[in-house]
């Protein structure tokens, strides 16, 4: 049954992704299958016919009959090469277009979800972890050659076996019982090697593939080096890796004795049918003809059993085609489109899909109202019950000790995650009947840990706001306004050059260049109609002078929009409309910085803290204490010069 489902779910990507060449290979595969009989019957003919033949000459009904059975097995021979070539050209274009789909498929699946936490589920992950591995080994790129072979060679053995039964209707029954307890062993014998690899086996082969990964990738090497970690983490890998392997290699020693079964099974069925051929011939009771063609039918019988490399092919393929119809049936995705039919719909990027939903502009306002929220079901809330309003265009600056739920909190206003209890919403709209379309035209965010693409400048800034991506001048006032007016000059190729060293002409940038370029890609948001702009940490990497320049210019930037800051440099954040302090989930002191400053509470003494930091560092780095008495300008920031000793984050 389980095999069945995985064959319609490798049938169903195979029809996506060109159903005309499925009928053409279809056609093709049954007469590569029907060809080895047909030309077992006209040998059998031709067998038949030569004695006579020689005797009487070509001239003969005998020797008629001999050219015919040459004629038809030539012929046979002949067809089958240009089949053969035909369908090699099938299937390479059927294997590019099923990788293209399967690529497409397992994207769709990815990024569906408006959720992040659906791909936070283990089981999501270890199948998208599959389906890139075959990916990238390239296991698609041989299915449909490996299906064909299959098909094929099934026709060819129950044709094989239909010509058996005439000589007498338990032969090929015998055959094909001896083949179905052979493969019935050795699938067995796959499968549970298959089973362990996903389960057992499953989490230790992919922390063996991590620890292999860290050996070979670039912003690893430094700290491997330093920390003299090379020897670890290759012994680490060994071990792991045979722990792996151990654990299939038992789950298949266990099926020996199957596979053992299997083999008396085919060995037996082909004596009980071979001897009993012999012995009618022996007995003058089967001619040479008949005899060669029963013969060449029983061994043509073998090709109901186990293939080898391309069975393995096909069962693979189909579980894996399985796993990715679940999954994208699971996340929602819609079903991926050919590749031919996607081309026609692919609209130029720079242009704004006139299909998008109209979205409201201006400030957002954001309401959370009774918000708890936790990542695992039943485990502890990180947020409790949290009851916050911003109204439009206000800043707020969210603070609080490490793990505090900061970071978690913007992931919920971006939609990211819902709550488990309560609602947050955007502009009087729930956020769960909000699409990803108008969320992500209203928002402007960079994360702590954004992303570094490895493209080029243009994609990492203009991702922002994708209607942009070919406005050159709106992009570079993005990189100005995020301080990298000079990064753009410096790039041999410009816009188009590639961030990652990796590529020609690519260049790598420093921790600072990188944040300003995320920054960038956040301000870009706001150029392109977002109306809330998040900065989660945004001037972690950056030296004293780019963070008090950042927020010198901070009120230009932010003038019409809302603004949530999330920092633990204090002093940067205390014109802040607002600030809130969490802690444990709640929010425990909320107000601008003067009033946090007259509680008294929380807030206040971590603010003196730092101030109290800063005044010892102050007088070793002058040019930051003249930025300390400028008069209050700008809404958020000021210089972030303050080191408020904490720990690298986590999150
Ligand atoms: N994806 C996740 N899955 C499970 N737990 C998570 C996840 N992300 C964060 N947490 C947990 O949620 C809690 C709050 O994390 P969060 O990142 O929101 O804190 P934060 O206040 O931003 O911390 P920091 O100041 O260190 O950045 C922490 O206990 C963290 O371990």
């Amino acid at each position: 049954m389980e095999r069945l489902r995985h064959a319609k779910a490798l049938l169903i990507l195979l029809w996506r992704a060109d159903r005309h060449l499925v009928i053409w290979m279809a056609l093709l595969t049954v007469v590569l299958g029907l060809l080895p009989n047909a030309t077992v019957l006209a040998t059998g003919v031709l067998v038949t016919a030569l004695p006579d033949a020689v005797r009487d000459g070509l001239d003969s009904p005998a020797g008629r009959d001999a050219l015919i059975g040459l004629t038809l097995v030539t012929m046979g021979f002949f067809a089958s090469g240009v089949g053969l070539a035909v369908a090699r050209l099938l299937c390479e274009l059927m294997n590019t277009r099923l990788m293209q789909v399967v690529s497409h498929t397992a994207g769709r699946a990815c990024l569906t979800p408006r959720l992040v936490s659906e791909l936070d589920d283990p089981t999501v992950m270890g199948e998208l972890d599959a389906v890139r591995d075959f990916e990238r080994t390239g296991l698609f790129l041989q299915t449909s050659w490996a299906l064909r072979i299959v098909v094929s060679m099934r026709i060819a053995g129950a044709g094989a076996a239909l010509i058996l039964l005439p000589f007498a209707w338990w032969a090929p029954v015998v055959l094909v019982c001896g083949w179905l307890v052979a493969n019935r062993g050795s699938s067995r014998w796959l499968e549970r090697g298959f089973a362990t690899a996903r389960t057992e086996g499953g989490g230790r082969l992919r922390r063996a593939e991590y620890l292999r990964g860290l050996a070979l990738r670039p912003d690893a090497a430094k700290e491997l080096r330093v920390f003299g970690l090379a020897d670890w983490i290759n012994g680490q890998y060994t071990a792991t890796w045979l722990q792996a392997m151990s654990a299939i290699w038992r789950a298949r020693k266990t099926n020996v004795r199957a596979l053992a079964l299997g083999t008396g099974a085919i060995v037996t069925s082909h004596a009980v049918v071979l001897g009993a051929l012999t012995w009618e011939a022996v007995h003058g009771r089967l001619s040479v003809g008949a005899l060669t063609i029963y013969g060449l039918a029983a061994l043509g019988t073998s090709e109901l059993g186990f293939l080898g490399e391309p069975h393995w092919r096909v069962a693979r393929s189909a579980s894996l085609a399985h796993q990715l119809l679940d999954l994208e049936k699971r996340l929602g995705a819609r079903p991926s489109v050919p590749a031919a039919r996607a081309r026609a719909r692919v609209v130029h990027c720079a242009e704004r899909d006139p299909r998008a939903p109209d979205v409201a502009t201006g400030p957002v306002d954001i309401r959370l109202e009774g918000v708890t929220f936790g990542y695992r079901a039943g485990g502890p809330p990180v947020l409790s019950n949290l009851d916050v309003h911003i109204p439009a265009g206000q800043s707020i600056a969210i603070v609080g000790a490490n793990g505090a739920g900061k970071t978690t909190l913007i992931k919920l206003i971006c939609g990211l995650y819902e709550p488990t209890a309560g609602r947050v919403l955007l502009d009087g709209r729930d956020m769960r009947t909000l699409d990803a379309a108008t969320l992500s035209a209203r928002l402007g965010v960079i994360f702590q840990n954004f992303v570094r693409y490895e493209l080029p400048l243009r994609e990492n800034v203009g991702f922002g706001s994708l209607p942009l991506l070919a406005q050159e001048d709106q992009l570079a006032a993005a990189l100005r306004a995020a301080g990298a007016a000079d990064l753009l000059a410096d790039l041999p190729r410009g816009w188009d050059t590639v961030l990652a060293r990796g590529y020609p002409g690519g260049v790598d940038l420093s921790g600072g260049q990188w944040q300003k370029v995320a920054l960038a890609r956040a301000l870009t948001a706001v150029r392109g109609g977002a109306g809330l702009l998040i900065l989660d940490e945004p001037t972690a990497n950056l030296d004293v002078r780019a963070e008090v320049d950042l927020f010198e210019r901070f009120l230009d930037l932010t003038r019409d929009i809302t603004t949530i800051l999330v920092s633990h440099r204090l002093w940067s954040v205390r014109h802040a409309d607002r600030i809130v302090v969490l802690a444990d989930g709640h929010v425990v002191e909320d107000g601008d910085h003067e009033t946090l400053m007259a509680l008294e509470g929380r807030y206040a003494r971590m603010f003196r803290l730092q101030a109290e930091r800063f005044d010892d560092t102050h007088t070793k780095r002058p040019s930051v204490t003249a930025r300390r008495d400028e008069p209050t300008r700008v809404r958020v920031g000021s210089p972030g010069a303050i080191s408020d000793g904490r720990q690298a984050s986590h999150a």
